[in-house]
């Protein structure tokens, strides 16, 4: 397990001399106070977490390493670590500061969102108007364009995986599903897996045929086709009709009658929804992944007439929740 990143901490201590040095050793979980749990996974926990010296918020994702050997979920890991490392210039996207491990457990010490899920925040008000849609939607996409110009597929974005930090802007998170496009500069470039972890060819093929949440799943991954940066977009367009109508687009009693819906592109508009929103969900709802609306076409698109895009974008307030 290749560790990344190195936040020091100094310890004070005295040698045989009786003389008190300062010394400079890496960061583990006890110089963390861990609070609140945020999230629990099938071989992770996520806590909140401050740093005893510096008073700093984190979020720390403790993973246990013998559930994730016991469960085959190493290439998941891996993947989730790499996807991270990638992405780390991005204000949209939760940051990986550095990981840590001890005998039991792997330590991603990450940015906390303390403001929670876009989905509590939609659940309270119902629906959200155009205005906050067109601001959360403006960030999800600049967060979205941001990863797959990075080589990275997330494959599982909903409104659960967007969340909010202190000052209400947007931090996507949970990459351990995410895909990493082969770098088509690098020649043999690695397989994301660092030597002596034990994967096999069907852990591989496990890892390529994941699905997403069934509401936001696109179709061509439940034709058993591989993701692709499409496969982003068809979720965006669900969340953006989500936001608006306060329900995704395909929701039936089961998930098989949700699949169903989705291959037949069984969905319809209620009543009053805007016209411009509509225009877009239609773009980005196609069963077709090579005839979606691309990132930068729905950027232009009129439904995100007047967003300042790049740094503007996430240096303002953002609209008052209403
Ligand atoms: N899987 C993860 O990496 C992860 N999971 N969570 C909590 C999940 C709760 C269910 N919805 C998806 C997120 C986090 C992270 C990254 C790092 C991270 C940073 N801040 C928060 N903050 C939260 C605050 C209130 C409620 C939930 C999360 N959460 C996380």
């Amino acid at each position: 397990w290749r560790e990344r990143g190195a936040a020091m901490s100094t310890r004070q201590e005295v040698d045989s001399s009786g003389q008190v040095q300062t010394r400079l050793v890496k960061k583990g979980v006890k110089d963390f106070n861990f609070g609140r749990t945020l999230g629990e996974g099938s071989y992770s926990t996520v806590l909140a977490a401050t740093d005893r010296q510096n008073l700093k918020e984190y979020a720390i994702k403790v993973l246990d390493k013998r559930h994730i050997i016991k469960e085959k979920k190493v290439k998941y890991v891996n993947i989730e670590r790499d996807t991270l490392n990638r992405l780390t210039e991005h204000p949209g996207v939760v940051r990986l500061y550095y990981t840590s491990q001890d005998e039991r457990s792997l330590y991603f010490v990450l940015d906390l969102a303390s403001g929670g899920e876009l989905l509590g925040v939609l659940k309270k008000m119902g629906t959200f108007d155009v205005e906050c849609t067109q601001f959360y939607g403006a960030q999800i996409l600049d967060s979205v364009a941001y990863m797959h110009s990075r080589g990275v597929i997330h494959r599982d974005l909903k409104p659960e995986n967007v969340l909010l930090d202190r000052s209400m802007h947007t931090k996507i998170t949970d990459f351990g599903t995410a895909k990493i496009l082969p770098d088509p500069k690098a020649h043999g470039a690695g397989n994301n897996i660092t030597p002596g972890s034990p994967i096999d060819g069907a852990e591989e093929d496990r890892a390529n045929s994941f699905v997403g949440t069934a509401e936001y799943v696109s179709p061509e991954l439940l034709n058993r086709s591989n993701a692709c940066k499409a496969s982003d977009l068809w979720a965006f367009g669900c969340i953006i009709y989500q936001l608006l109508a306060g329900r995704p687009p395909f929701k039936a009693a089961n998930e098989y009658l949700t699949f169903q819906k989705i291959l037949n592109l069984e969905y319809s508009f209620p009543d009053g929804f805007p016209a411009a929103a509509r225009d877009l969900v239609e773009r980005l709802l196609v069963l077709e992944p090579a005839n979606r609306l691309p990132v930068d076409h729905i950027m232009s698109h009129e439904f995100f007439d007047g967003v300042q895009w790049g740094k503007e974008l996430w240096r303002q307030k953002p609209p008052r929740l209403k």
